[in-house]
């Protein structure tokens, strides 16, 4: 049971057995915020699996039948998706030595029973505030400044959690390596500043290729791009038809022996996981492909499959 969904409106899981607390938290907190309703630990952990990417706070009463709010708060912080989200512990015990196990657990906070409206309005939002500004901080951490795609230290967190996702779904996972060519030629033809334009092109052109959920386009390092593109089968159509719309852009590179416009070589590695891959050797493969498209002539593809 949920309460009308709104984008914008950051998320909160109410979870209690009481009917009547949680009609009550509800209406005092579903102006502000979109909440979710639950009224025991399973069907929590189920809603937060399923909500992780939108879920700020959890407010966790802490006597339930069946799985109480501790063991609640421990599974949660079990699963990657769902360990960062703040939990409020709402309780009835008022005795110091359940409120200090409960933040020793990871809690935020906690709220005592009867529950006072203005005081839990006002601990919600502190730690709503809280979880947005970290979510702001951990944006600003994964994102390249000058390009806006992922930045090399997220896209390696990511190529790890994709090959384990592809692991657990049977899935093939693509990776590519992208190298503008003749890069330092356009920067000493044209100069820094417009070379810093032609790159926010590719790599807006490469955003557009990231198309599903869980593909990700990134800035691997100066002129060098790379793509995860988890669970496709046709890694390499997906970056053939990047190349050819970098070449139809159409950027002038009157220096460039390969073409008279900017044009990009890429190594494309698609991998039948196994549990024994090292994603390092996978990147090591995809730059041996990247490399073979340079000698090969540039403005090309090279690509292989491994792990069948
Ligand atoms: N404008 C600009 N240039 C950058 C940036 N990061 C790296 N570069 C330049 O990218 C160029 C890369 O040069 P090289 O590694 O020699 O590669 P290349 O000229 O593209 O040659 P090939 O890869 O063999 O085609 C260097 O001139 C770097 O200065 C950046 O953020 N902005």
């Amino acid at each position: 049971m949920q309460a009308e969904p709104d984008n914008d409106q950051p998320t909160i899981l109410i979870v209690d057995d009481e009917r009547v607390n949680r009609s009550m938290l509800a209406e005092l907190l579903g102006q502000q915020y979109r909440v979710l309703l639950a009224k025991d630990g399973p069907s929590a952990l189920t809603i937060a699996a399923r909500e992780s990417h939108r879920l700020l706070l959890v407010l966790l009463d802490v006597s339930m039948p069946g799985m109480n709010g501790y063991e609640v708060l421990t599974q949660l912080r079990k699963q990657e998706a769902t360990a960062g989200i703040a939990i409020i512990f709402i309780t009835g015990q008022s005795d110091a030595a359940a409120e200090e196990y409960g933040l020793r657990l990871g809690a935020a906070d906690y709220v005592s029973k009867p529950i006072r409206p203005a005081v839990v309005s006002v601990r919600v939002r502190n730690q709503i505030d809280l979880a947005l500004q970290r979510q702001a901080l951990q944006r600003l951490a994964q994102v390249d400044g000058l390009t806006n795609l992922a930045n090399r230290r997220h896209f390696d967190d990511m190529l790890q959690r994709c090959h384990r996702m592809c692991l657990r779904r049977n899935d093939p996972l693509g990776l590519a390596l992208i190298d503008i060519d003749h890069f330092k030629l356009y920067n000493d033809h044209y100069g820094h500043v417009q070379g810093d334009e032609a790159l926010k092109q590719v790599a807006g052109t490469l955003a557009r290729h990231a198309r599903r959920p869980y593909d990700l386009a990134a800035r691997f390092g100066g002129e060098e791009f790379a793509l995860i593109l988890p669970g496709h089968a046709d890694a390499l159509e997906v970056v053939e038809r990047f190349r050819q719309e970098v070449q139809a852009m159409a950027i002038a590179h009157a220096a460039s022996t390969t073409a008279p416009a900017l044009t990009v070589s890429c190594g494309v590695l698609t991998v039948h996981c196994g549990p024994a891959d090292s994603m390092e050797d996978c990147l090591r493969r995809a730059d041996e492909l990247l490399y073979d498209a340079k000698t090969h002539g540039r403005n090309r593809v090279c690509a292989t499959s491994i792990g069948l």
